[in-house]
């Protein structure tokens, strides 16, 4: 037993963790450490953003009416960032990930993990968030994490109890992140399924887009209903494809975030699709969106990884037309029959019989 008075009843040391990009999500995720007792420094790309986390602990931009911890401070010098700290979360656009991973590289320590709060695929390589980390440091897998789950900003900043995923490889550093993001409103759970952990996130915005647009088009809870559950056919269809379990699909990362972004009006993704489902073109919901909406990025990579695997993905293919401007709004259906009019199985895992349709009349499965 420790004796008391030497270590057993000093306080541990507190981590200095560090998060990349000041946008909502990195600073709700640096609020959360920072009430964990984590020593935490921002990086903001405007200075003047930075000072106003540092000195009046408030990032009136991102998190109207949140106060942060003491314990958040935040600069522009990206070195002074990142040196010194144990865990590095990065919350970024998924399409500036590689550019911002070259420019922290000098300043890592070594032995310090990286911990994606993304939820895109980089456009052109197709690559999830952990595997442009790993190429583009060439850092090894171990220590790497991602967080995932239901998790929209502003209510997870105003306290609201709330649950996500810390997903490795190496199941002790997803723990380590878990811990060191526990907080009596926030609580994760672990996995070393990363790849159905970052798909989950990948593709619900997807999903996200397309109830967005119905609800734009003032279709209701049926058509929303029958989009978020065959919707998640397609999530999970897609995911196990590239080596994912399925309970991550039905978990936090897959069936959980699907609920709340399809729900809420908080959704950039979901916000973008009634846009586009009202009548804006593209061109015209991006200039609107002062924030990243991931899903507008990810459909191409995700269409392109999905006929690599003959994934039929029919949501997110009209979801594709309505951005390119090619299907109305209005016709965007769940598709709950094949082309040619032949009733699919709902689910080909059940019941037996069905698996003898399937063979006959083709699956969303090639
Ligand atoms: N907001 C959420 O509720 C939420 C929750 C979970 C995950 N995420 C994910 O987190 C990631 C970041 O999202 P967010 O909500 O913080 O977005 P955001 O739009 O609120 O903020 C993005 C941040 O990145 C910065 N940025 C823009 N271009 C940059 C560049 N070239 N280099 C470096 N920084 C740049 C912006 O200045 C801003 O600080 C996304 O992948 C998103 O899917 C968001
Ligand atoms: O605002 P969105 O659509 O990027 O969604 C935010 C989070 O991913 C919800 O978990």
């Amino acid at each position: 037993m420790t004796p008391r008075g030497a270590t057993g009843l000093q306080k541990a040391a507190r981590r200095r963790v560090a998060v990349v990009g000041a946008g909502s999500w990195g600073t709700s995720f640096a609020k959360i450490l920072g009430d964990a007792g984590c020593d935490v420094v921002m990086w903001a790309r405007r200075p003047e953003v930075a000072r106003e986390i540092s000195v009046a602990k408030r990032n009136s931009s991102y998190l109207p009416g949140i106060i942060l911890p003491l314990s958040v401070t935040a600069t522009s010098d990206l070195h002074e960032a990142v040196a010194g700290a144990s865990l590095v979360f990065l919350a970024v656009p998924a399409q500036t990930l590689r550019d911002n991973l070259r420019d922290i590289e000098a300043s890592l320590d070594e032995g310090a993990a990286l911990v994606s709060l993304m939820k895109g695929v980089e456009k052109g390589t197709n690559l999830r968030m952990s595997q442009v980390i790993e190429e583009t440091l060439d850092f090894d897998p171990d220590r790497i994490a991602v967080i995932s789950g239901p998790n929209l900003a502003l209510e997870i900043a105003q306290e609201q109890p709330t649950a996500a995923v810390a997903s490795s490889r190496n199941l002790e550093l997803a723990q380590t992140v878990a811990m060191a993001s526990a907080t009596p409103y926030f609580k994760t759970f672990v996995n070393v399924d990363v790849i159905g952990t970052e798909f989950g996130g990948v593709l619900k915005n997807l999903i996200a887009l397309a109830i967005g647009i119905v609800d734009g088009v003032g279709y209701g809870e049926n058509t929303k209903a029958s989009i978020i559950t065959r919707g998640l056919v397609e999530m999970t269809d897609f995911a196990v494809a590239f080596g994912a379990e399925t309970p991550t699909l039905q978990g936090l990362a897959g069936l959980g975030d699907l609920i709340a972004t399809c729900q809420s009006p908080l959704s950039r993704n979901n916000t973008a699709g009634r846009l586009l489902g009202q009548g804006y073109n593209l061109d015209d919901v991006v200039a609107q969106m002062n924030q990243t909406a991931e899903g507008i990025s990810s459909v191409a990579p995700v269409l392109a990884l999905a006929r690599s695997r003959g994934v039929d993905m029919p949501i997110v293919e009209q979801v594709s037309m309505v951005l390119q401007g090619t299907l109305s709004p209005k016709n965007l259906a769940p598709h709950l029959t094949t082309e040619d009019g032949v009733p699919q199985p709902e689910s080909s895992d059940a019941i037996p019989v069905v698996k003898g349709w399937r063979r006959l009349f083709g699956s969303t499965k090639k």
